[in-house]
């Protein structure tokens, strides 16, 4: 029986959480008091996770193709889709405190903190009854994936990367047409290199642990997404 979530996220950088209770699909709350993630401890761990909760990340550089085949996988296998891009920008134009920072950070192609981050997506994971997640641009740091790990005590079952090309990506978000703020090619260039500083060893760290599954985003998109099929049957026999 799914229960009615009774947290509330407090709006603070430092994450705290005020009540114990429990999101549509087993997602569990505790109080939790701590500011950055090396300061979480055991009891702050915000949900032990529902047994048939199922959490991909999606990583790949910007433009790699992340999103459109999100799109795919949602249409095809009935996954949740979480953008921590798409969280970050819905929250910059609210009256969201961090909307300022968020907006540079975007700009400069930086990584926005953990705390920020981790607590939209939690918010998400909540909210709803699905138990199946897709959590696309996330981790981007190792900082982002310990945040991850020690807030929710979890780890994906699986993570997708999309390798593609320097000069493909660039490509692809130089004709993007979305009217986003860092689809320049000023920021490009700084969010390649971020990605090469940042996201790349939470690549290896995933690689490392048998958890990767390289597809080659080079194609057209039904191409690239009978990849990400292979891998959905793959994972589907053992998750
Ligand atoms: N296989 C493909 N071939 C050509 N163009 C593609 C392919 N897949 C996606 N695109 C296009 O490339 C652009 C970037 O794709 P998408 O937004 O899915 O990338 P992303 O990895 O989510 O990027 P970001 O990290 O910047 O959000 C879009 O305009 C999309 O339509
Ligand atoms: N974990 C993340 C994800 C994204 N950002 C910031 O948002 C920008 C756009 O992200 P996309 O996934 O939509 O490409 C990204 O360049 C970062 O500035 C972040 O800080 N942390
Ligand atoms: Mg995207």
């Amino acid at each position: 029986m799914l229960r009615r979530a009774t947290a509330t996220l407090k709006s603070t950088l430092s994450l705290h959480i005020t009540k114990e209770g429990s999101g549509h699909n087993g997602y569990r709350f505790h109080r939790f008091t701590s500011g950055s993630p090396s300061q979480f401890q055991e009891k702050d761990r915000v949900c032990p996770k529902h047994k048939d909760t199922i959490i991909a990340f999606v990583l790949g550089g910007p433009g790699s193709g992340k999103g459109t085949q999100c799109e795919k996988i949602v249409e095809t296998f009935g996954f949740k889709h979480l953008s921590a891009g798409d969280l970050l920008r819905k929250e910059m134009v609210s009256d969201s405190e961090y909307g300022s920072m968020i907006l540079d950070t975007i700009k400069e192609g930086r990584i926005v903190p953990s705390a920020v981050t981790v607590k939209l997506i939690l918010r998400e994971l909540a909210s709803g009854d699905s138990h199946k997640f897709l959590i696309d641009g996330f981790p981007r740091s190792e900082e982002n994936r310990i945040a991850f790990e020690r807030i929710t005590g979890s780890e994906p079952n699986f993570v997708l990367f999309f390798d593609c090309p320097e000069e493909e990506m660039v490509k692809r978000v130089l004709s993007r047409n979305q009217g986003r703020i860092d689809d320049n090619i000023d920021t490009m260039k700084k969010r390649l290199k971020i990605f090469e500083a940042l996201n790349l060893p939470v690549v290896d760290y995933y690689a490392k642990k048998g958890k990767l599954h390289k597809i080659n985003a080079v194609g057209t998109e039904d191409e690239v997404f009978e990849q990400v099929r292979r891998v959905f049957a793959q994972v589907s026999t053992v998750t």
